[in-house]
């Protein structure tokens, strides 16, 4: 795999998920050249909205984030954006504290918000940017 190939968690609480969508939408083109799983309805979101190709996980009150979390602690993934509701009590919150913890455990960038997540996505796509015009 390319070394600039990154594989990328979306995740979006009901509130933050046509914000996801617009997010998805202005990084397209990234996001395109990414392998990408999500929770369930928000990947189905970004399947049907976007036309990403994206691997949709169990919905996230029924295990999603923890799937995420497993593969994160294995390596299987390089990026999260996770955009969190703060303001709505979620059932699974043990399961979304496990997964921003085990981001932070092995030290994964877990963006949480849609400023964070524009940076993490804009640095992204220089360096493929970058990484492309290295190319003879
Ligand atoms: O609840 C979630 C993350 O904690 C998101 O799950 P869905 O994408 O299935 O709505």
């Amino acid at each position: 795999m390319h070394p600039n190939h990154r594989r990328v968690a979306l995740i979006a609480h009901d509130s933050k998920k046509n914000e996801m969508v617009l997010l998805a939408r202005e990084f397209r083109e990234l996001l395109g050249q990414c392998t990408l799983c999500a929770t369930g309805t928000t990947g189905s979101r970004l399947q049907a909205e976007v036309g990403l190709d994206v691997e949709c996980l169990l919905s996230g009150p029924m295990g999603g984030d923890l799937q995420i979390g497993a593969r994160l602690a294995v390596g299987q993934i390089d990026v999260v954006i996770f955009l969190r509701d703060p303001m709505t009590p979620q059932p699974h919150e043990p399961d979304i504290n496990a997964l921003v913890r085990a981001s932070d455990v092995h030290d994964v960038p877990c963006a949480t918000n849609v400023s964070t997540a524009r940076l993490l996505l804009r640095q992204m796509a220089s360096q493929l940017a970058a990484a492309g015009s290295d190319q003879p």
